[in-house]
C-alpha cells in the first residue's frame, strides 16, 4: 500500500503536444495521482520555466516527438532554457513518458530521451525509466501509462520515507 504521507505532495506534470495525445495521456495520470491524493499540477511545456523544476520535489513529464526527432512546438522553448539554465535539479525525481511512432525510426522516440538525459544532466533522480508509447495512444496505452505512473508515485513516496 502506498504510504503518501512519506511522499511531497506535489507533482508537478508537463506536457509536450503537438496534436493533442499526450494531452490525454497526461489528464488521465494527473486524474490516477490526483485520486492517489497527491497536489497535481498540470502544465502545458508552453507555460514552464527551468527554474520551477526546482521548486518542485517530483515531475512527471509526458511529451511527443515530432517531426525528424524534434520536441513539439510547445516544448521548444522550454527545452532550450533548460538547455541554457542548467538548473540544480539534484532535489528532484523524475518519471518521463514518451509518444511516438515506430515509423519514425531511427528518430522513435528521441525527444523524450533528450529531456530524459537532460533531467539527468541537471542531478535529477528517474523514479522510472522512459515508458514509450508506440502509436495510438489505445485505451491499454492511457492505462499503462497510469500504471507507470503510480510506480512514479510509490517510488516518489519510498525515497522520501
Ligand atoms: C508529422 C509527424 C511527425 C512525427 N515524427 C515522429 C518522430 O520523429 N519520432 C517519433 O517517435 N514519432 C513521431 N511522430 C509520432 C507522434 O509522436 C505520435 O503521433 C504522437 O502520438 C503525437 O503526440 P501528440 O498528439 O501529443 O502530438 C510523428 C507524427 C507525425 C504526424
Amino acid at each position: 500500500m502506498l504510504d503518501l504521507h512519506a511522499a511531497q505532495p506535489d507533482v508537478l506534470i508537463l506536457v509536450g503536444t503537438q496534436t493533442g495525445n499526450s494531452e490525454v495521456v497526461a489528464d488521465a495520470v494527473a486524474e490516477a495521482l490526483g485520486e492517489l491524493g497527491f497536489a497535481v499540477h498540470l502544465l502545458d511545456m508552453a507555460e514552464a520555466y527551468p527554474e520551477m523544476l526546482e521548486e518542485y520535489h517530483q515531475l512527471i513529464a509526458v511529451t511527443c516527438t515530432w517531426s525528424d526527432g524534434t520536441f513539439p512546438d510547445n516544448a521548444v522553448d522550454f527545452v532550450e532554457s533548460l538547455e541554457a539554465v542548467s538548473p540544480d535539479l539534484s532535489g528532484l525525481q523524475f518519471g518521463v513518458c514518451g509518444l511516438g511512432d515506430r515509423d519514425y525510426d531511427p528518430y522513435y522516440q528521441t525527444a523524450a530521451e533528450k529531456l530524459v538525459g537532460l533531467l539527468r544532466a541537471g542531478g535529477a533522480t528517474e523514479a522510472q525509466g522512459l515508458h514509450d508509447i508506440d502509436g495510438g495512444p489505445t485505451e491499454a496505452d492511457v492505462a499503462g501509462a497510469v500504471a507507470w505512473a503510480v510506480r512514479c508515485a510509490e517510488a516518489f513516496a519510498q525515497s522520501a520515507s
